[in-house]
This record gives C-alpha cells, structure tokens and sequence, in this order.
C-alpha cells in the first residue's frame, strides 16, 4: 500500500503513449480527465490525511484507438506557496499549516481571527466541473480553478464568494441538459444566519454575440435553506435532483463553526472541527424547482453520514432518491495516512459499511392518511414513509446493497428513473477492490476485479445513439501494487462487463477522485494550444516539484 499511499507523484508531462491490448471501438474519441492527491510531503513536512495531497490531474486521451496518457500538479496558490517555502504552508482538511514560523504565532492568530471564517485552500483535488466552454478542478472550499483540459495547464482561481455568498461548496454539481450548472454551498453566519445556498452557473451567457464572457462571472442564487443550527451547520459531499426538485440531506454529520474559528490558535485541523451526532436526525429537505421553496411536510430519517447520492426521480406522486449511506463517519477517520500506511489490514477496517440505500417521499400528503400509516404505495421499493404528527414524516429506507462507493450512472438518466449503478467496490477497507453494475430492477450484479488492482470511480460513456441505459463502455484507472504489472486504464463493455481493452502506462500512477469524459466533438479548437496565459505563465514557472 505504501506505492499507493506512501509516496510523491511525478507528473507525466508529454503525453505518454499506452500499451493498447484488446480493441477499442472507433467512436470512442476524447478524454477522461481526472482529479486526485498526488503530493503528500513537501520538503521535510507530511500531511496528515489523504485528502490533504495536493491535487495531481490526470487524463487518458483515446484518438482513433490509440490512448495518451498525461499528469500534472494543479498550480494552485496553495501548491506554489508550498513549492516555495519547501513545506506546507497552507492549511487542508486533517493539517493545519502555518505560514511564516517566525512571526509570532499569536500576531498571526490575532489577524485570522478577525476574520471569523478564514481564507480556505485552493488545492482543488476533488473533481473536475464543466462550466460553458470552461472546464474547473474542485474542491469544497470556495475556490475553484479553471484548467486547460488537454494541457492540464492551470488558469485562473476562481472565488466564488465574489458571485455569490458561500464559503463552501460541492464537488458534485448537476448540469441540466443545457449544460447549465446547479450546486449548494454554505454560507456561515452572514448576516446573522447560516443557510445552504442552491446556485447556478449558466452554460451560456447572452453578450451580444462577444466571445469570452465567463459562465463563471453570471452565477446566481437559486433558492436557499435556513441552517437548523448557526454555528452547526452541516457538512454534504453531494445532493440530489430530479426534473422538478432538489434533494438536500441536513445530517447530523456537523461542522462546529467556533472550533473551525480557534483551530488555527489551537493547532488543530478542520476534520477535527467536524463531529457525527448520533443522538440526532437526518433532515430531508425536498425543494420545488418551479416555486423555488422547500415543500411544507418536514421529512426526517436515523442519523447517517452521506457523501455520495447516487440519482433520484419522480415516480407517482413520490420522489424517490438512492444514496451511499454510512451509520457513521468512520470513513473519514480511515484516511489518516498513518492508518492507511501502518498495518493495512488491520487500521482500515471501516465501522459502518457503506450501502446503497433506497427512500421514498411523497410528494402529495393524504389528509385524511391514519398517523403511523405509510404514504408510499409503490410496488417498486420497499421504502417507507410514516405519517406522524404535525406535519411530519418519518422515511424508512430500502437496502438494495451493501459495499459499494464512488456511484455513476448513465447521466442521461440524471434526475430520470433508471436502473444501473456503477460504482467500486468496497467491503470493511475503505480502497476499492473491484468494479461494479448493480442493476436496481433484478438486484444483481456484474463486477470486474483482479489481484493488486485498485480501480477508481467508474465513468459510462453511452455508445453515439445508444437507446439502453446500459448500451456504452466503462472507464476506471486501474492503480497497480503488483510491480509486474503496469496501471491500466480499463474498458468494459457496460452491458455485460467484460473486458473490451486495457491500456497500460509506464507511470506510477495515483489513486484518484473523480473526473468526467470530455467526448471528441466538444474540443473547442481555440483550446488545443497553449493560452497566451498560459504561455506567460510557463515563461515565468516557478521551481519544480521535489518529490
Ligand atoms: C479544506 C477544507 C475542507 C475540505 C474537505 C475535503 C477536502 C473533503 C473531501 C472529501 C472527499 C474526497 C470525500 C469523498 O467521499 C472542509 C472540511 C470542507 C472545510 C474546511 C476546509
Ligand atoms: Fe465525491
């Protein structure tokens, strides 16, 4: 584990020609392009938490059956201040960072403080976002950075708060099928109230025919939610649509915003500032689309910790969502290093395995429905949702299946009813073993595993003109610990599972995030060369990475 955990990454900065072995199909043209911590030292100083690293974009480039391989470090403020400096200077999830050691620590204190929320990283390592013509790597935090998707170069850093008012955000934002962009953020004690705050990015933006008008500038507030609590908000990973609502999980996973203000006094990380309540509830708000407010019955279910939601719809009159759902935040404690490096087997069991869990709300409530009378008459799920007194509703979900992480569907079915999942699988480790279809209808399914293969999230790519949900290819980055055999970007045919091609690289390659699939067709040409940004910028390079 120590290859995959243990070490810096070297970035691959020519494309890389794979070893293709098997066939892959003529319309499969453009580029998975991915996110994950690559860099989990600098200098003599290590970060605590693998979601700490420092964010190492990768892509695969598959053009008329061949595939490019290519890897580089996010240039972010935060990589470059560290770089810099030769250690960690800036603070992440598990580390807490400082500065300038020898300024007086309390001087430096003093100046954060003042500002109750401070300045967060931009080492954006979770995922990557499309936005217009723009592509950004992300983190939670409130800044984002445009990239160039082809030469992984890095553009400019985006602050969301200068559009609209969130210090957090999601890595797992909705496109409708305009390409418009829909996520949630936190916004933390401003004016006196904390709230989740719903925004949208267009896809376009209408300037009288000029070029280059940033998506990014024209974000705006769709609706927002008040926070059960001002200084507790709660900490999400991802929430859910269908065609006329949203689905977002108030759960008892919280952040503790005055430990978050004295932690950098303290010495202490922001994980250390998020805490499971397991004495409380899980609050399901469903927000109309069309009146942009949160509908009047209040949903609740057991305490849960949720990072990924899978897909949700609408089906007579109820709403039906699918999450990964854990009994606990084990999962985050997990990835301490120091837990993944020493003994693996034993430090890495996790508490709660992580399952994938079925609810149903009823969209329209029976007045005259008896109390303790479940609402949901769907013939499909087992799912239930107890009517109690005023107002509210008590959600018992479905258990379809247990150990499954990092969930895609067909996204042409985002928001749709659907069937398949494509997930990795997990049991009680945390590193995915195995990749998975799981079909919701007949509850069976299809994995592709091999021995010392650690395979990232699963992306479908849908065959041109496909009309089955499951008519496409699978494609999952395949990190190795076998050293005679190289990593692999792997191609399944998403209907049966086989194999259909693998394509090895030369590299080591990191355990990775998320990403999406850029098809061929939507280069814009004006891309394929470097920006005159970026060309200043590369004139101007600071030192190189020391791995
Ligand atoms: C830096 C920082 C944060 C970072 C969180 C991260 C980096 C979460 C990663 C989650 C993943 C990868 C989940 C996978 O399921 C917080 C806590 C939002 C807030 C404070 C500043
Ligand atoms: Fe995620």
């Amino acid at each position: 584990m120590d290859i995959i955990f243990g070490r810096n990454k070297k970035e691959q900065l020519e494309p890389l020609r794979a070893r293709v072995t098997g066939r892959i199909s003529a319309w499969l043209q453009g580029t998975l392009l991915r996110s994950g911590p690559g860099m989990h030292t600098v200098g003599e100083t290590r970060y605590n938490h693998w979601f700490d690293g420092l964010a190492l974009l990768h892509s695969f480039t598959i053009r008329d059956g061949k595939i490019y391989y290519r890897s580089k470090y996010l240039r972010s403020d935060t990589y470059n201040a560290n770089i810099e400096a030769n250690r960690i200077v800036v603070s992440e999830f598990g580390t807490m960072a400082y500065p300038d050691p020898c300024k007086n620590i309390f001087s430096k204190a003093f100046s954060y403080l003042s500002h109750t929320i401070p300045d967060f990283t931009d080492n954006c390592l979770i995922n990557i976002m499309k936005c217009g013509e723009d592509f950004c790597a992300t983190t939670e935090t409130n800044y984002i950075r445009k990239i160039n998707p082809q030469t992984l170069e890095t553009l400019e850093k985006v602050d969301y708060r200068k559009h609209v008012a969130v210090n957090l955000a999601t890595s797992h934002p909705h496109y409708d099928d305009a390409g418009n962009v829909l996520n949630i953020g936190t916004s933390i004690v401003d004016k006196g109230k904390t709230k989740y705050v719903i925004f949208k990015i267009p896809a376009t933006v209408s300037g009288g025919g000029k070029k280059g008008l940033s998506p990014l500038k024209h974000m705006e507030v769709f609706c927002s939610i008040a926070s059960h609590s001002l200084l507790s908000p709660s900490y999400y990973h991802s929430f859910g649509v269908t065609e006329s609502y949203i689905v977002f999980l108030e759960q008892p996973f919280k952040m503790d915003i005055l430990k978050m203000a004295t932690a950098y006094l303290r010495g202490a990380s922001w994980a250390s500032c998020l805490a499971f309540h397991r004495e409380d509830k899980t609050y399901i708000h469903i927000i109309d689309q069309r009146t942009r407010k949160s509908v009047l019955t209040k949903f609740y279910t057991d305490p849960m910790v949720v990072f990924h939601h899978v897909n949700a719809y609408e089906e007579d009159s109820c709403l039906l969502f699918d999450v990964i759902a854990y009994e606990d935040s084990s999962l985050y404690q997990l990835f301490y290093l120091a837990n993944l490096k020493k003994s693996f087997e034993e430090n890495s069991r996790l508490t709660s395995v992580p399952a994938l869990k079925r609810f149903a709300v009823p969209l329209h409530m029976d007045k005259n429905a008896e109390m303790g009378s479940n609402l949901i008459k769907l013939s499909s799920t087992t799912a239930r949702a107890l009517k109690e007194e005023e107002d509210q509703v008590y959600c018992q979900p479905e258990l379809l299946y247990e150990g499954l992480e990092l969930p895609r569907i067909n996204y042409a079915h985002n928001g749709k009813r659907y069937r398949y999942v494509f997930a990795a699988e997990v049991q009680w480790s945390p590193i995915p073993t195995k990749v998975i279809k799981y079909d919701i209808l007949t509850k069976s399914s299809l994995k592709w595993g091999e021995v010392h293969c650690w395979p990232a999230e699963p992306v479908f790519v849908p065959t041109p003109g496909a009309e089955d949900e499951d008519h496409g290819i699978i494609l999952s980055a395949i990190a190795s610990t076998d050293p005679q055999k190289l990593p692999f970007l792997l191609v399944l045919d998403a209907k049966t599972f086989t194999e259909l091609a693998r394509a090895s690289v030369d590299v080591e390659m990191h355990l990775d995030l998320h990403g999406l699939f850029i098809p061929g067709a939507d280069w814009d040409a004006g891309k394929q060369a470097p920006s005159r940004e970026e060309r200043d910028r590369a004139a101007e390079r600071r030192v190189a990475p020391r791995t």
